[in-house]
């Protein structure tokens, strides 16, 4: 049996508390699947809305009421690790016991290092929150001074700055509870963006990491077998999304490096992805990273569907 650390991609969670203890449930499925074929599992996840939401809640109450505070962004990362990991223990919980799996599942605070002179700093790249048309985009830029781009053409969001991951200061942890046969959810949202400063401490930074990326870090310390990116799509495609797109089962590096200098990913989407998975596969023999569906990771692990990166 294998090691296996899942990224679950925003379809997994929605837009609302609402949205999202609904989608949960279904989302515990696929990875209670895993579990049960006998597979360690460890989750991260996204928390592009979720942070965005946050942020903005605070700013526009801090706009309009004195006594609440403007809320730095890895404060609301925190919050949202904790929103998403309190609905996401509760539904693969639920299945657990429903399935009369005795197993513990637990959500751990996780911070991950970044260093304060990446130059993603200088350039904001990181969509978050909610999708606005063009118009409300530069209406808001005026107002706030927030950069807001087009969003691999689902309309335009707000970007702020998204440094590469480090180390996850939880990891040891995180490795702890995995290898004692417990569930852990980690690095969500791409962990908590801090810096480290002279005495050893740890100060947050105004960042939001990308989880893939940060998943792809965690995949790496904890020397999973597997990493497993669950999105919206059950396979990559070239041409995706045009007359002639053409779904793909398997990619060595060299090709997936090679339809990335052919621009098939869009940025912010489907490229942290391969990005990620192809950092994955080449740190040591043996491992492979598939891309697909939550409906689909139960075939993709026997490796009836899905996109299949290895050496
Ligand atoms: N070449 C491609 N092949 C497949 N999907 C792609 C490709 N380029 C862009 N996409 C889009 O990227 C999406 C995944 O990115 P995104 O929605 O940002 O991920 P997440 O699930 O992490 O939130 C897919 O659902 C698809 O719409
Ligand atoms: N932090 C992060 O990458 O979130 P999304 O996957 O939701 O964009």
């Amino acid at each position: 049996m294998s090691k296996i650390l899942i990224a679950l991609g925003g379809n997994a969670l929605g837009n609302t508390p609402q949205e999202q203890l609904q989608l949960v449930q279904g989302s515990a499925k696929p990875i209670v699947d895993l579990i049960e074929q006998g597979h360690d599992v460890i989750i991260a996840h996204g928390n592009g809305p979720q942070v965005g939401a946050i942020n903005l809640a605070f700013e526009n109450g801090a706009r309009e009421h004195a006594n609440v505070p403007s809320m730095p962004f890895a404060e609301c990362g925190a919050m949202s690790q904790g929103y998403i990991g309190y609905h996401l223990q509760n539904a693969i919980r639920e299945e657990l016991l429903n399935r009369s799996i005795n197993k513990l599942v637990t959500t751990i605070v996780s911070q991950v290092v970044v260093d304060r002179k990446d130059p993603a700093f200088q350039h904001p790249t990181k969509p978050i929150g909610s999708f606005y048309s063009k118009e409300e985009a530069e209406k808001l830029m005026a107002e706030t001074g927030d950069t807001y781009v087009e969003d691999s053409n689902r309309g335009y969001r707000r970007v702020i700055p998204s440094p590469a991951p480090i180390k996850v200061v939880e990891k040891d942890i995180i490795e702890d509870l995995a290898n004692a046969g417990r569930i852990v959810i980690a690095a969500g949202g791409g962990g908590i963006p801090v810096a480290e400063d002279d005495n050893h401490g740890l100060v947050g930074v105004e960042a939001v990491i990308d989880k893939d990326s940060a998943s792809k870090c965690l995949a790496d310390e904890l020397d999973v077998d597997f990493l497993f990116i669950l999105t919206a799509v059950e396979k990559i495609a070239i041409n995706f999304g045009k007359p002639n797109q053409q779904d793909l089962d398997q990619l060595s590096i060299e090709e997936a490096e090679r339809l990335i200098e052919e621009e098939h990913f869009a940025p912010g989407s489907m490229l942290p992805k391969v990005e990620a998975a192809i950092q994955f596969v080449s740190g040591k023999d043996g491992r492979r990273s598939i891309i697909t569906s939550l409906e689909k990771a139960k075939d993709a692990v026997l490796g009836k569907t899905g996109t299949i990166i290895s050496k």
